[in-house]
């Protein structure tokens, strides 16, 4: 059996879609233009990249974009006392502080600096515990993303023995509280879990978020089973020539494909769902700001 592939980069170009027709309408019914912000701090390659794509993507949707870029030794006070200016800046809807920081930043701290209405990445503590409680909240983007596929892909999720490998803030917890909404059975595996194959074997929903290349093999995987691989890692690619590096995912995708009943590809699958659903956040804090109908199928 060869799996169906979730086509993310595709799904993702379709919630775009939606969020520029959504943006479209609030600026004619209601002179509205969504405003994100996106703070760097420091020279990270691959934030940079990710930073530059999220400003293409937002004005290309209709939204304004501000970047602020900030030297890689800004002190913690200069970057809470930008944080306060947008919280207080009324054409902004949106607040994203791009990860990881520095290491003199204390990351909660600034992400909990964030007012949560205009918290897009739903990193702060107010957000965590909605979401945690089953309420309205901001849902982190990448974990969002993929329950938008899931969703596509099987309809209801109700009843589903779904497992979760990876215990992080930003994916791994979200995900399980947001498969949990959904009426799954939800186990989070992570590193000191016993006979992790054994219990990978069990789900019908297996989300890998562990940071570790290829970490979970095709034979992992039961018959038929879904398969979203949220890891993405660079390798060595000889083959590519001396030097050259490739994109995997934390699964096996060539022996994963072969058990699963649908899989997403790394690259692809759920990284561009990550900017789609920030895209689909600040729209929908846009809204809830403005006291109007929050946008269908854009939210958890
Ligand atoms: N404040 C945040 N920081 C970070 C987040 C986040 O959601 N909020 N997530 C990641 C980085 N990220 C967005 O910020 C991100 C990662 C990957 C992709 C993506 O489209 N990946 C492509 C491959 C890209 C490549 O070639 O390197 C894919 O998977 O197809 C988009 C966004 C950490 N920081």
């Amino acid at each position: 059996m060869t799996a169906k592939l979730l086509d993310g980069k595709a799904f993702a170009a379709t919630v775009r879609e939606k969020v520029a027709s959504h943006v479209s309408k609030l600026k004619s019914e209601h002179g509205i233009t969504p405003g994100l912000a996106v703070v760097l701090v420091g020279e990270d390659p691959a934030s940079q990249v990710y930073v530059r794509s999220k400003g293409k993507m937002t004005v290309e949707v209709g939204m304004n974009s501000y970047e602020h870029k900030l030297d890689a030794n800004t002190s913690e006070a200069d970057l809470l006392a930008l944080i306060e200016k947008l919280n207080k800046d009324e054409s902004i809807n949106g607040i994203l502080v791009q990860l990881p920081l520095p290491d003199h930043l204390n990351e909660d701290l600034v992400i909990n600096s964030i007012d949560p209405v205009k918290d897009v990445d739903g990193f702060h503590i107010s957000n965590v515990g909605l979401l945690g409680t089953g309420q309205k909240s901001m849902v982190p983007c990448t974990p969002l993303g993929c329950l938008m596929m899931l969703r596509e892909h099987h309809g209801s999720l109700s009843g589903l023995d779904a497992v979760v490998i990876g215990r992080s803030n930003i994916v791994g917890k979200p995900m399980a509280n947001l498969l949990l909404g959904d009426s799954c059975t939800v186990t989070i595996a992570h590193s000191r879990t016993k006979d992790l194959p054994d219990v990978v074997r069990r789900a019908d929903i297996v989300v890998a978020a562990v940071g570790r290349p290829e970490m979970v093999p095709g034979d992992w995987i039961k018959k038929g089973a879904t398969v979203i691989d949220v890891g993405i890692n660079r390798i060595p690619a000889p083959e590519k020539g001396e030097g050259k590096t490739r994109l995997v995912g934390d699964v096996d995708f060539a022996t994963a494909k072969e058990n699963a009943g649908a899989i997403t590809p790394v690259p692809g699958g759920v990284g561009p769902m990550t900017i789609a659903c920030l895209l689909a956040n600040t729209l929908t804090a846009t809204c809830r700001a403005n006291g109007l109908e929050e946008p269908e199928g854009l939210t958890a």
